[in-house]
């Protein structure tokens, strides 16, 4: 079942991006999208996940079409169904690591599992302020405040940006199996032609157009 459609997307800042875009994404598929730096990548998955609405081309996630859907109906998809894990982790920066998850607790009423503090390895930090954590304990906080939501899609900016290779796979098993158990979808921006590979499918950004690799 397609949980995502992206039809005919095209885009411009102060050149053309990208022209007439367009792919879909399974419940518990994973897709990769790799490209030059500029290519639009990051502008692609704003498009996607609901940020940024796109010059023509429409966007459905679980059937609507969400640039033309009201208000609050979108905000419950936004709140309810999807996750963003984007390089800006948008921490809140005054709270601690727990209370950055108790917020996404209280909004999603899903509880905190203690056992992926665990698996990110950050369950020795949770009580620091963000602002003492380190790059990579930060995007680790960050992947667990979404993961916590439980969200059907995944939309994920060099999700292992700040953090060594090996760890970087191991996070990425971990969204990989959150996938599996729980029916979620999953976009991949990625530099790293290694993480992308491990996607289902892979995509390239290049001449405007977005091109099957995999
Ligand atoms: N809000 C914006 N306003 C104007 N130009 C923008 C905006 N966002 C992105 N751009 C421009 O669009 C182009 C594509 O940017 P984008 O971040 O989508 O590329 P990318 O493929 O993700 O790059 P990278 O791999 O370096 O992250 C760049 O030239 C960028 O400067």
């Amino acid at each position: 079942m397609e949980i995502l459609e992206a039809n005919n997307l095209s885009h411009s800042f102060d050149y053309k991006l990208f022209d007439d875009v367009s792919f879909s994404l399974n419940k518990k598929e994973r897709i990769a999208i790799i490209g030059m730096s500029g290519s639009g990548k990051s502008t692609l998955l704003h498009i996607i996940s609901s940020l940024l609405k796109p010059q023509s081309g429409s966007v459905k996630l679980f059937g609507e079409d969400i640039y033309n859907l009201n208000k609050s109906k979108l905000a419950e998809i936004k709140r309810d169904k999807i996750g963003l894990v984007f390089q800006s982790h948008y921490l809140f920066r005054g709270f601690s690591a727990y209370e950055n998850l108790e917020v996404a607790e209280i909004l999603s009423q899903q509880p905190i599992d203690e056992e992926l503090l665990k698996r990110l390895d950050i369950e020795h930090c949770i009580k620091q302020k963000v602002t003492e954590l380190s790059g990579g304990q930060q995007q680790r906080v960050s992947i667990a405040r979404v993961l916590t939501k439980k969200p059907e899609i995944i939309f994920a900016d060099e999700p292992t940006g700040n953090l060594d290779s090996k760890t970087a796979h191991e996070v990425m098993e971990l969204f990989f199996e959150y996938c599996d158990k729980n029916d979620a979808g999953m976009v991949l921006v990625t530099h790293d032609t290694g993480l992308a590979q491990l996607c289902d499918k892979v995509y390239r950004l290049e001449d405007k157009e977005l091109k099957r690799e995999k």
